[in-house]
């Protein structure tokens, strides 16, 4: 089913709400991951949660947000796993464009838990592949992941601020390359990234038909 709007209803606002939804389902992982509830109380709360899954399926989409412009112009996806201020899985990451490449400010949560007490590596090398993709695609030269190494210094705590950055290093023909580094605030770095971003053959022909 898709969502057809009221006439008159502002989609703006109905987004505004859905990332507000969104970062209360975060902040309910969270409390699951977290709690130490009692049986009846766990089960109690699971079947509101399925009244509440009801609801919102109720007026279910095909597929997540797209890729679109803001109304001020800015780029968005609000339904990526990364950057999507509507979808619980997303931190979501707020990506500044900076002279060297791109950052982002961020703090991990308990749900990304991988060994104990600090995140997991398949989320820090998603978060990087994404910042790393930015860096490539703010260059001009937008392309899909290829490869992606990821070399783990030192775990990565959640819970407290960490940084993200990315800056392309060379170009030829369709393939970019970029490094990109998770680090305390001090610039320790956790996690280093090195990907191989291609521009998809199909991308070219669709540009040049
Ligand atoms: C502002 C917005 C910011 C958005 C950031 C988003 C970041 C998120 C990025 C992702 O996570 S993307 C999802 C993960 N990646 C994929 O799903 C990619 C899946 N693979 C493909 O779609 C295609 O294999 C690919 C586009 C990578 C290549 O297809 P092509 O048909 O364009 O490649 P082609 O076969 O023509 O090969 C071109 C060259 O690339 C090389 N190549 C192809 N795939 C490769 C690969 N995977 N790794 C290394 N090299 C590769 C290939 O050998 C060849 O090298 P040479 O020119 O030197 O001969």
């Amino acid at each position: 089913m898709t969502m057809d709007l009221a006439p008159g209803h502002d989609e703006e606002t109905r987004l505004a709400a859905l990332a507000v939804l969104a970062q209360q389902v975060r902040e309910l992982m969270d409390a699951v991951v977290l709690t130490e509830a009692d049986e009846d109380e766990v089960t109690s709360v699971t079947a509101e949660l399925v009244a509440l899954t009801e609801r919102l399926n109720d007026a279910r989409r095909e597929r997540p947000l797209m890729p679109e412009f803001a109304p001020d112009g800015t780029f968005r996806h609000l339904g990526n796993a990364v950057t999507g201020a509507c979808n619980p899985h997303a931190l979501p990451l707020v990506i500044e464009h900076t002279p060297e490449g791109s950052q982002a400010d961020l703090e991990f949560r308990p749900t990304h838990e991988g060994p104990p007490n600090s995140v997991h590596g398949g989320v820090s090398a998603m978060i990087l592949d994404h910042l790393l993709g930015h860096a490539v695609a703010t260059s001009g030269r937008a392309g899909m992941t290829g490869t992606l190494t990821i070399r783990y210094r030192q775990p990565v705590p959640y819970g407290r601020p960490v940084v993200g950055t990315a800056a392309t290093t060379r170009a030829e023909g369709r393939k970019t390359w970029a490094d990109g580094t998770i680090s305390l605030p001090d610039g320790t770095p956790l996690v280093e990234a090195t990907g191989l971003f291609i521009t998809p053959s199909l991308w070219v022909e669709a540009a040049s038909d």
